[in-house]
């Protein structure tokens, strides 16, 4: 079969799963554009995530990622990090999936807890129990991250660079 040629590369995965972190290695490696979803969206509406969904409801949030959703993935020759429940919404799973390459960074609860601590930008965890709400969302998402990706990458035992460089190999991009 002959190979594609990759032209972008998205990532999708749970929160704490090392979107941010590992795109912006990944772009710096590729000499590509790094996009982050999440600091487009707080860029465009002049707030960020928590006031966001304060004033607006996680509806309001998700038609805004739709649209910024829609706007990135026209691009080219971008790495693209998307907030963790960005695969929720059928039609951006589909512009996903058509536009670029998707990797699921794959990461289990117990990892995601540890990375998120000490974060308290993502509404969704200002809860008592982030460990049942991480678990919830993940049982709901796997499937979803699963049907959109054409690769899935595995966090849980690799430094962000180490993975960075493993989606590189696989992509046969070095
Ligand atoms: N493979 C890894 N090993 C150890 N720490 C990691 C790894 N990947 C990311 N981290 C750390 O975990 C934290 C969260 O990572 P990051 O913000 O990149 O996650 P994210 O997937 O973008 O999350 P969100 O969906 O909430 O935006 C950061 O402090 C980052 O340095
Ligand atoms: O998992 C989620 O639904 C979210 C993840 C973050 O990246 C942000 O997009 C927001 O906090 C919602
Ligand atoms: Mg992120």
């Amino acid at each position: 079969m002959p190979q594609v040629r990759v032209s972008n590369i998205f990532l999708v995965g749970p929160m704490g799963a090392g979107k941010t972190t590992i795109g912006r290695q990944l772009a710096e490696l590729l000499r590509w554009e790094f996009v982050d979803s999440d600091h487009e969206i707080e860029a465009r509406t002049g707030a960020n995530i928590p006031w966001i969904f304060d004033i607006e409801g996680e509806t309001g949030f998700r038609q805004r990622e739709t649209l910024v959703i829609e706007a990135l993935t026209q691009r080219q020759h971008i790495v693209l990090a998307t907030g963790g429940g960005a695969i929720m919404r059928a039609e951006n799973r589909a512009a996903l999936h058509a536009r670029g390459t998707v990797i699921y960074l794959e990461t289990p609860v117990e990892r995601q807890l540890e990375r998120t601590a000490r974060d308290h930008n993502r509404p969704l965890l200002q809860t008592p129990d982030p460990r049942a709400k991480l678990t919830s969302l993940l049982a709901e998402r796997d499937p979803l991250y699963r049907e959109v990706a054409h690769h899935i990458m595995p966090t849980e035992r690799s430094s962000a660079r180490d993975v960075a460089f493993h989606i590189l190999q696989v992509l046969g991009l070095r």
